[in-house]
């Protein structure tokens, strides 16, 4: 069952188009990502979602009601863990909890939130003093203080070290194992790809495609990429001695630096080309495709350029 349906949205400002139209639903249970570079429309998509901004046009619906216009009643049903959430430096945690507990007419216990999410020991530390991690901890633990049917989480790894992220991946686990929906905003594409059952890709306003990561992957039509650096440049040129072969899509050389790309059993075919040519490599690296790939088939460019 859908839980959010997005039916032509549209939204501007001063006369630039942000969205262009976009539709997309979300399925109760998934984690559905919006996933797409800085300035894409991200935030202004979802904020009309969560009712924070009026769309100039199209439906939008979650759990059946009007963000915009039914704002009180959804918010009672969603989480929202915004892109630049702050707190007072010297409230405590555990006054921030009961404070968001109050703005709901059937909250979770927030002293079970502390404890689940390892704050017990917290409770009585200001925010201010809160580390990184813990921060990030509240402000999930106060998305679900309502005991939300969704929760949206806008960028909730920026800024955050490689450790620090992998550990809030868990915690975005521990939101879809209790069955809550998920709707995580984000321009990373591994963290799209860990946690994410379907994304939505978005680019200059339009989204270009919506399916699973594996199936926006699979999408690309080549599944390998092999680098390596030629050791003469002036012997043969890989582009003709590769380009034939039947496990080869493209060949580009910049310099001594050569990338192949292919399919099937593709580090072979290539491998043994250029040794029976007695072309000698360095540095040979062979990557399966990623998400980012399939984004930059999608957009002509890459995410974290
Ligand atoms: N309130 C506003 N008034 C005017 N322009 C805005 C407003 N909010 C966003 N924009 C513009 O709309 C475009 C999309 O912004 P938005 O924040 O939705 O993108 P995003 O994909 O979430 O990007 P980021 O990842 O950088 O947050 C940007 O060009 C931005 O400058």
């Amino acid at each position: 069952m859908a839980i959010i349906e997005v039916h032509e949205l549209g939204k501007g400002y001063d006369g630039h188009t942000v969205l262009d139209r976009i539709s997309f639903s979300v399925a109760e249970g998934e984690v559905f990502g919006i996933l797409g570079p800085n300035g894409a429309g991200k935030t202004t998509a979802v904020e009309c979602v969560e009712g924070l901004r009026r769309p100039d046009s199209g439906t939008v619906r979650v759990l059946g009601l009007d963000p915009f216009r039914q704002g009180p009643e959804l918010r009672e049903h969603i989480g929202v863990q915004l892109q630049h959430t702050q707190l007072p430096e010297t409230i405590k945690a555990w006054e921030a909890l009961d404070l968001y507990a109050s703005f709901y007419d059937s909250p979770r216990d927030w002293r079970a939130l502390l404890e689940q999410w390892d704050l017990a020991d917290k409770r009585n530390t200001r925010f201010a003093k809160l580390s990184g991690g813990q921060k990030q901890r509240l402000f999930i633990a106060l998305a679900l203080v309502g005991n939300p049917k969704v929760t949206f989480l806008d960028e909730l790894t920026a800024g955050l070290d490689p450790q620090a992220r992998r550990a809030t991946w868990e915690l975005v686990k521990r939101i879809r194992a209790e069955g809550v929906t998920v709707v995580l905003v984000s321009h990373f594409m591994d963290e799209a790809e860990e946690l994410c059952d379907r994304v939505a890709v978005l680019d200059r306003g339009r989204i270009v495609a919506v399916d699973s990561p594996a199936g926006l992957i699979d999408g690309v039509d080549t599944e390998y990429r092999m680098t390596f650096r030629l050791m003469d440049a002036n012997g043969p040129d890989p582009g003709d001695l590769l380009g034939n072969l039947d496990e080869v899509a493209s060949v580009s050389r910049t310099g001594d630096l050569v990338v192949v790309s292919g399919r099937g059993d593709f580090a072979t075919a290539v491998t043994a080309c250029l040794a029976r040519e007695r072309v000698l490599v360095s540095d040979l690296r062979i990557d399966k495709r990623t998400l980012d790939d399939a984004f930059i088939a999608l957009t002509g460019r890459s995410l974290q350029a």
